[in-house]
């Protein structure tokens, strides 16, 4: 009996050749509307799927190949006599290869139609024939996408056009390609409609579905993970664009896993004070820069090694260098704002490994090609994930993003903090986010002097981080007025509770006169107690926030 495929696609590249081959070696070709006519214009005969099915596609398309002589076709086994038996009587033909690729669902679902047109891009056809020809994968080929047709062909060409004789491997290969598509498929539709993958747009809180399910679609392969033994790839959502999807490599080296996950924490620390500073308290003394201030950050193994606010990009990073710049080196800068040549000029000066920022002037992309293994990242999209992930063996953690900078705003000491020490407070709490716990950010003049974390007591950052202000503050540090100023920082944020009274003695010591923290402690009276006799405001913020 003749052979016969049946196919139905969205995406017609390689399809032609794919249908030209198969009937130059003498099988049937059946399609659907579209299909059919791209072939049937090129010269392929074609046999219309109704003709088959003696039922006219109908309903605007939405039934075309759902029919029982398709999938009994597809489905029918060829070495059970029984099956062969039930498709004799009732009229069925055997179907030997299936070639679909599906209506563009992930496209339509980031492309913001309405509701109901996105509705009409979910493939119910393409799927049913997909699935049912995985199943039959031993007598029957499956074809999801272009890139498999020259393959198949030549397997078909050694088969003798005998598609149980094509190897076992490649078909199971095909048919978990099907599964892997319609399972992420599927993922998005569940999405769209649960309104979870609206949700960063929306700025609604996620539903926590019974599974979680999100289609994840491999963006590249890495060169090497966390270390050169161990594999790795990078997936990027299918169903919405996120902060990595909306990036753009200019130039450099590949990104290694490595520089992948400081570039999202590089970024993410960029903007939040632009995020955070439209939540500001009520209570809150002053407005603080609000005007498109220029924010840098300097990370090192995930961790800011430096980060300050300018009134340019140069500004703005040449006091974020001055933080540390033992640790910069081989780091990585993130900025808010469009890198210009100045502070390219500058920043050529040392060897960072990427540089992410909203873009890059034509003179900074000059001036940054002398170094040519410096990684340039234009990010398009601003961090809006509203879960975060992490992995645990056997499953994973899913948590609402830490987005609730200030839930409060409570001076709970007889002095409160200046506008001036409010304005760092500020920018030194939306910098701890992105420190570990224990965090600890000492602040002069919108300048993260002192940051240390990742400790297993409060003692040890605080002390690191105060001695490490010290040593800046001493040697003066360039402040936003344009003058120099020599005297100490003033202000210290914790990200959780002081459980005892001795980081506030420990702050006074270094001259600290404003701390931020979230309270909480059933000793928070001794710090409070601490704070009022050695004259430092203190503020609560009620909301903690812990980095693990
Ligand atoms: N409804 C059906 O029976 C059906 N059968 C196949 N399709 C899809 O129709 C598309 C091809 O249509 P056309 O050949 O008309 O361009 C393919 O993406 C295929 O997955 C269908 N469409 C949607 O469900």
């Amino acid at each position: 009996m003749k052979k016969r495929a049946l196919i139905s696609v969205f995406y017609k590249d390689g399809v032609l050749e794919l249908a030209q081959y198969l009937a130059s070696k003498g099988w049937e070709i059946l399609s659907t509307g579209g299909t059919k006519k791209h072939l049937a214009d090129a010269g392929v005969p074609v046999t219309d799927v109704s003709a088959v099915t003696g039922f006219p596609e109908c309903l605007d398309g939405r039934v075309k190949t759902l029919h029982p002589k398709i999938h009994a076709g597809i489905l029918g086994i060829r070495n059970n006599p029984e099956h062969a038996k039930t498709m004799e009587d009732l009229g069925v033909d055997p179907i030997d290869l299936v070639c679909v690729n599906l209506y563009p669902f992930f496209e339509k679902v980031q492309a913001g139609l309405s509701f109901e047109e996105t509705v009409e891009f979910i493939d119910i056809g393409g799927p049913t024939m997909l699935r049912s020809a995985a199943k039959n994968h031993d007598d029957v080929l499956v074809l999801t996408e272009a890139a498999d047709y020259a393959e198949v062909m030549a397997e078909l060409d050694a088969a003798g056009q005998d598609t149980q004789k094509v190897s076992r491997d490649l078909k199971r290969r095909l048919a978990g390609k099907v599964f892997n598509l319609t399972s992420a498929y599927d993922a998005a539709v569940a999405r769209f409609m649960l309104g979870e993958a609206a949700a960063p747009a929306s700025g609604k809180s996620p539903l926590w579905p019974e599974y979680f399910t999100v289609p994840y679609k491999k963006a590249q392969s890495l060169r090497y993970g966390e270390n050169g033994h161990q594999q790795a790839a990078l997936y990027l959502n299918a169903d919405s664009v996120g902060a990595f999807g909306g990036m753009k490599q200019l130039q450099g080296k590949e990104l290694s896993y490595n520089n992948m996950r400081d570039l999202d924490i590089a970024w993410k620390a960029a903007c939040a004070y632009g995020e955070f500073m439209k939540s500001l308290p009520e209570a809150f003394p002053a407005a603080p820069e609000t005007k498109a201030p220029v924010i840098c950050v300097a990370l090192k193994h995930n961790t800011p090694c430096g980060a300050a606010l300018g009134k340019t990009v140069l500004e703005a990073y040449q006091r974020t260098f001055l933080v540390d710049p033992v640790s910069i080196f081989g780091g990585i800068v993130g900025c808010n704002t469009i890198i210009d040549a100045t502070a390219a000029s500058e920043m050529i000066k040392t060897f960072l490994e990427v540089v992410v920022a909203p873009g890059f002037t034509a003179e900074a992309l000059e001036i940054f090609s002398a170094k040519k293994n410096l990684r340039l990242v234009q990010a398009e999209t601003k961090p809006n994930a509203i879960t975060e992930t992490l992995s645990v063996d056997g499953g994973i953690l899913v948590q609402e993003r830490d987005n609730t900078l200030f839930s409060d705003w409570k001076v709970v000491t007889e002095k409160a903090p200046t506008a001036e020490q409010a304005a760092d407070m500020a920018f030194g709490m939306t910098m701890a986010l992105f420190v570990k716990s224990n965090a600890i950010v000492v602040v002069k003049d919108r300048v993260a002097v002192g940051l240390a974390g990742g400790q297993v007591n409060r003692i040890w950052p605080t002390e690191q981080s105060l001695a490490r202000a010290k040593i800046l503050t001493d040697a003066g540090l360039p402040c936003l007025d344009g003058k120099t100023s020599t005297g100490g920082a003033e202000v210290m944020i914790s990200d959780a509770f002081f459980p005892f009274a001795d980081c506030v003695e420990m702050a006074a010591k270094y001259g600290i006169k404003a701390i931020v923290q979230p309270g909480g402690s059933m000793r928070d009276q001794e710090s409070i107690d601490a704070a009022n006799r050695l004259g430092i405001a203190m503020v609560f913020t009620g909301t903690r926030h812990f980095k693990h």
